[in-house]
């Protein structure tokens, strides 16, 4: 048997301090034959994942990348092999037995559109057959740790959500028996790119709480780079060409075919790896709506900014106006300006930059804990960090 291809440990993670609910999987020569197929799809795959882990699959299209994940909670029955999750052998366990300890996430939520978001939620649970109290209780636990509040959505259908809606719903689906392993295949593939980085900055929030093992498919190499501890770069067959932690991969592709695979812009990629949390924010002005403009207006100018920017109630940035349009008003007007741009703390600088130029600004707002502003960042912190790599990757 060949040895296990098993990643050096990430140096970046900090995974020892690190609450981990998941278990390690281990293939062992896994193979997959489809009939009538002269290749086999996945061949003789050995990997090794390790508990509390992100690990992301990437390759070209048909490269064994789904089937490989399909093994694991065996929606396709392995040709030959072994898998284990922890030190148990699975691969002849009961196959319903085994997708209940698995939770599985695919593109659009896969929601069962007749049912409402509690019924969706609570399937497993009920298949589990814990009492109604308790899975009304984990249904709403859920939602909230998805982002969604619970009086509002519990009872909404499907088709009365927005797609990143849906994908939330999805993902507190597969935790509601608090599987060790999550499978998550291309789950963000069909939502607008905004809202796909919202979903990935909260699936970081969600896997820090939780430390599940996530086995992640995607097409999108900066989705990979953003998400994983590792990446798995396939060719196919599902022959393993590089298993390592994003940063390694960037710098060092394994095979010419990574490095085309990784692609040109590998300096801007780069910038997937630094998040908005790592650099200085700038400390801007801010006011409550309803205040008295014309003090802000002065707070503004003596500290030298141009805008201020404008919180809600509960702290959370609704506008950015200059200070001259500010100076125009009695009070500071309450209006939520919906085109401002807004990133988290986890979103990366790529992220950041696409914000800024689907909104057509210089900068971004930048909030943390509870939605509340943690900062502005500027165009210019992002070019900077450009300009570092640039001479780093040139030194
Ligand atoms: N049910 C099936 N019967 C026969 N061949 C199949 C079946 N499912 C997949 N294949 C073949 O197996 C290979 C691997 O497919 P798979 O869907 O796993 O690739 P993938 O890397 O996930 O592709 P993509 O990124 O396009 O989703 C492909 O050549 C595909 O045509």
């Amino acid at each position: 048997m060949s040895e296990a291809t098993s990643a050096p440990a990430a140096g970046t993670a900090g995974s020892s301090d690190r609450h981990i609910s998941g278990v390690s999987i281990r293939l062992d020569g896994v193979t997959k034959r489809y009939p009538g197929q002269d290749r086999p799809a996945v061949d003789d795959v050995t990997l090794e994942i390790a508990a509390g882990e992100t690990v992301m699959f990437v390759g070209p299209s048909g490269c064994g990348k789904t089937t490989l994940l399909k093994m694991l909670n065996r929606l396709i029955e392995p040709s030959s092999g072994r898998i284990h999750l922890g030190e148990e052998d699975v691969t002849d366990q009961d196959a319903d037995q085994l997708r209940r300890r698995i939770g599985y996430v695919i593109q659009a939520g896969g929601l069962f559109p007749h049912m409402t978001v509690a019924t969706n939620i609570g399937m497993v649970p009920r298949m589990l057959k814990w009492e109604k109290q308790r899975i009304a209780e984990r249904v709403d636990e859920l939602l909230d740790l998805v982002g969604l509040d619970p009086a509002v959505y519990r009872d909404r259908y499907p088709r009365e959500l927005s797609g990143g809606q849906q994908q939330r719903v999805g993902v507190a689906r597969a935790l509601a028996a608090d599987p060790p392993v999550l499978l998550m295949d291309e789950p963000f593939g069909a939502v607008d790119p905004i809202t796909r980085q919202r979903l990935q900055d909260e699936l970081i929030r969600i896997q820090e709480e939780l430390g599940k093992t996530i086995v992640f498919v995607t097409h999108d190499f900066d989705e990979a780079v953003k998400l994983g501890d590792k990446i798995v770069v396939f060719d196919v067959g599902a022959r393993v060409v590089q298993y390592d932690t994003p940063e390694r991969i960037l710098a060092e592709p394994a095979e010419e075919y990574v490095a085309d695979f990784v692609g040109a812009g590998a300096t801007l990629k780069q910038l997937t790896l630094t998040r908005v949390g790592d650099v200085d924010l700038m400390q801007v002005t801010t006011a409550t709506a309803g205040a008295d403009s014309a003090q802000v207006v002065a707070a503004a100018q003596a500290a030298g900014d141009g805008f201020v920017v404008v919180l809600d109630r509960r702290g959370r940035p609704i506008s950015w106006p200059t200070v001259a349009e500010l100076a125009r008003t009695t009070t500071v007007p309450d209006t939520v300006d919906e085109r401002l741009p807004v990133v988290g703390l986890r979103s990366t600088l790529n992220d950041a930059l696409d914000t800024m130029l689907a909104a057509s600004q210089g900068g971004v707002v930048v909030t943390g804990r509870r939605d509340g502003l943690a900062g502005v960042m500027a165009v210019e912190t992002v070019m900077a960090a450009i300009q570092r790599t640039r001479t780093e990757v040139a030194g």
